[in-house]
């Protein structure tokens, strides 16, 4: 359920510091329902300090996060994935001996009914339950087009395919809004093109927002609804692609020294 406006979720004047560095300084962006949103910005701006605190991972010293209408800013990173609050890193995240389906099955773990005694003994809701998230499994798989991969090893994969059996651990938590750090960092322009389908997919076939830190400028131009750049922890622009690219504290910003800059101007 969105808040009043269609905004899933909010950063409500978020203000975060490291000793003298003040990474965040009254920050505040809405993610609408069913959109992409890009946070862009150089090097040290504040994009991945106002992710982990979209996420949990940090919490805000000023302001509120808010999702559904709700402040969760006291909540921590399990209690926002049970939410519906799924999140990807920087770098791979999976279990490189397990296979891809097996990978993408230690996403349900949260949503596991029942703790040891269900385990031994299996009741048949335990048994529902796991055949559901078997079916749910092969949903994701077919989805991300790991079919001819789904029994492969995942440490013997390519970056790119790695990188979608994570993206399909966290749609096993059946998320409300998918959080994403750099998600195309390290791939190939084909492998980018192929994660940059599946987040439109993401946001067009099961109307998940997706929220993203992401350095590729063509890609997110690309992809982005909404674009919000940061720059010395404040957020200078807000708006589509085509807005923030002519907007001149946006091309002052990064033509100020970081390497991007060419390709946002
Ligand atoms: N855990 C931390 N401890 C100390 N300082 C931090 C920490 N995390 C971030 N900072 C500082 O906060 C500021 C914002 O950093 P942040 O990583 O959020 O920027 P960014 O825009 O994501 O940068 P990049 O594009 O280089 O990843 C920087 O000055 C950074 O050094």
């Amino acid at each position: 359920m969105a808040a009043p406006g269609g905004a899933i979720m909010e950063a409500r004047a978020l203000g975060l510091r490291f000793g003298a560095v003040e990474a965040l300084k009254d920050v505040s962006i809405r993610i609408e329902a069913g959109s992409v949103h890009a946070l862009i910005g150089p090097n040290g701006a504040g994009k991945s300090s106002l992710l982990n605190c979209l996420s949990g991972f940090y919490h805000p010293w000023t302001g509120a996060v808010l999702f559904e209408g709700r402040d969760i800013s006291a909540t921590r990173p399990p209690e926002r994935a049970r939410l519906g609050i799924a999140r990807t890193f920087q770098g791979i995240q999976t279990y490189p001996s397990m296979t891809a389906r097996e990978n993408i099955l230690t996403g349900f773990h949260a949503q596991m009914k029942g703790g040891v005694f269900s385990g031994l003994f299996r009741p048949r809701s335990a048994i529902r339950q796991e055949e559901e998230f078997a079916t749910r499994a092969e949903e994701i798989i077919d989805f991300l087009e790991l079919e001819q991969d789904r029994h492969r090893t995942v440490g013997d994969m390519s970056y790119g395919l790695r990188k979608r059996v994570d993206l399909g651990r966290a749609l096993a938590l059946a998320p409300k809004i998918l959080v994403m750090d750099e998600p195309m960092a390290g791939m190939s322009p084909e492998e980018k093109g192929d994660l940059a389908r599946f987040i439109l997919d993401i946001r067009d076939h099961f109307g998940i927002p997706v929220v993203l830190v992401e350095h590729d400028m063509d890609v997110v131009m690309d992809i982005s609804d909404r674009v919000s750049v940061l720059e010395f922890g404040h957020v200078i622009a807000e708006g589509t692609p085509t807005e923030v690219r002519s907007d001149a504290r946006v091309i002052a910003a990064y033509l100020g020294g970081a390497p991007e800059a060419e390709a946002a101007a």
